[in-house]
């Protein structure tokens, strides 16, 4: 389990009944299911939140995604936090009521659980960042788009960024694969937009990763655009940097190359605080920071979803 001091973590026991709360306070709001199991077979639990939530309705989707790196609890946080503003602010907040009614909300707050556990088992951080195959696959390298291209990741099973031995490798990856390919409904893709959760470094990142150009096959100027700036005004909310993804590092396989190039989904990276760290103390600021560092994000949240029905409206265009 978490250490003292960070005890207001949610292990994977404590998330699960977090969502099974939430199932209880808020039926005719949310829907829980499992898209299917981690390598060591723990449920990858997705919660949809919407009217009318078991009728899947002519709504924009939007997808959240946590916890792909293992030691990054705190985005589970985030994942939490979503939950909760978009559920218990139904009843008194309009502008989340008319999202919640407009939209389906899915959040997956906890892609890596097999990590995030091993991260917490023996009661000290061990600053693990993958998943539990082999000597671990870093899932975030391990999308099929680009995988292994350029070298953004690694083909050392030892490394922190292996890749794995082919795309989609790792069960994880491949579920939430599944899951949003599942979403192809009548030949349209239901979800519009995707923000995965990371920390540290207080970034708004954005595809593609693979490569330093700003446009390229599938990505266009005006695209570029459009991611360019939707993250920029999120970061004016949450004041983290926004920056195409390969102006930090070159990656390949990321989670966000892959859905923009297969699925046209506006795939964002927020990497949440501190904003710097010494090495690995980074990925472990004390529960004293959930509550604060987790809110920071509710505006741009809102208008990241205000903006999910058709994002290049952001630059006055229409879908
Ligand atoms: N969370 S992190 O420290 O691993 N940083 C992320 C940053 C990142 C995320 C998405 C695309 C490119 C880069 C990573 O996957 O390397
Ligand atoms: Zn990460």
């Amino acid at each position: 389990d978490f250490p003292s001091g960070y005890a207001g973590y949610h292990n994977h026991r404590e998330m699960v009944a977090e969502l099974n709360q939430t199932v209880a306070d808020h039926g005719s709001l949310v829907k829980l299911s499992s898209i299917g199991k981690s390598h060591e077979g723990r449920d990858l639990w997705a919660l949809k939140i919407s009217d009318n939530v078991a009728t899947d309705e002519n709504e924009p989707e939007v997808l959240f995604t946590c916890n792909q790196h293992a030691r990054e609890h705190l985005t589970v946080e985030m994942c939490l936090r979503i939950i909760k503003q978009y559920t218990d602010g139904y009843a008194t907040n309009a502008n989340i009521k008319n999202l919640v009614d407009s939209r389906e909300i899915w959040v997956i707050p906890s892609v890596n659980p097999d990590g995030a556990e091993y991260d917490i088992a023996t009661g000290q951080f061990r600053a693990w960042r993958k998943n539990r195959q082999g000597q671990g696959t870093d899932p975030n390298r391990n999308w099929g788009y680009q995988w292994g291209c350029c070298g953004g990741s690694s083909g050392s099973p030892s490394s922190e960024t292996y890749r794995g031995p082919s795309a989609f490798s790792a069960p994880e990856t491949q579920r939430v694969r599944d899951f949003v390919n599942s979403r192809v409904v009548g030949g349209t893709q239901q979800i519009k937009t995707h923000i995965d959760w990371h920390t540290y470094s207080e970034l708004i990142l954005w595809p593609y990763g693979y490569t330093y150009n700003d446009t390229a096959p599938g990505l266009d100027a005006t695209q570029a655009n459009v991611f360019a700036t939707l993250g920029r005004r999120m970061a004016a909310l949450n004041g983290y940097t926004p920056e195409q993804s390969s102006d930090l590092y070159i990656t390949d396989g990321s989670v966000n190359d892959w859905m923009w190039n297969a699925h046209k989904i506006w795939s964002y990276t927020f990497e949440m605080y501190p904003k710097t760290g010494s090495g690995t103390s980074g990925f472990y600021p004390r529960d004293t920071v959930i509550a604060a560092q987790t809110a920071r994000n509710d505006s741009a949240v809102e208008l990241f979803l205000s903006y999910s029905d058709c994002a290049p409206r952001i630059i006055g265009r229409t879908c």
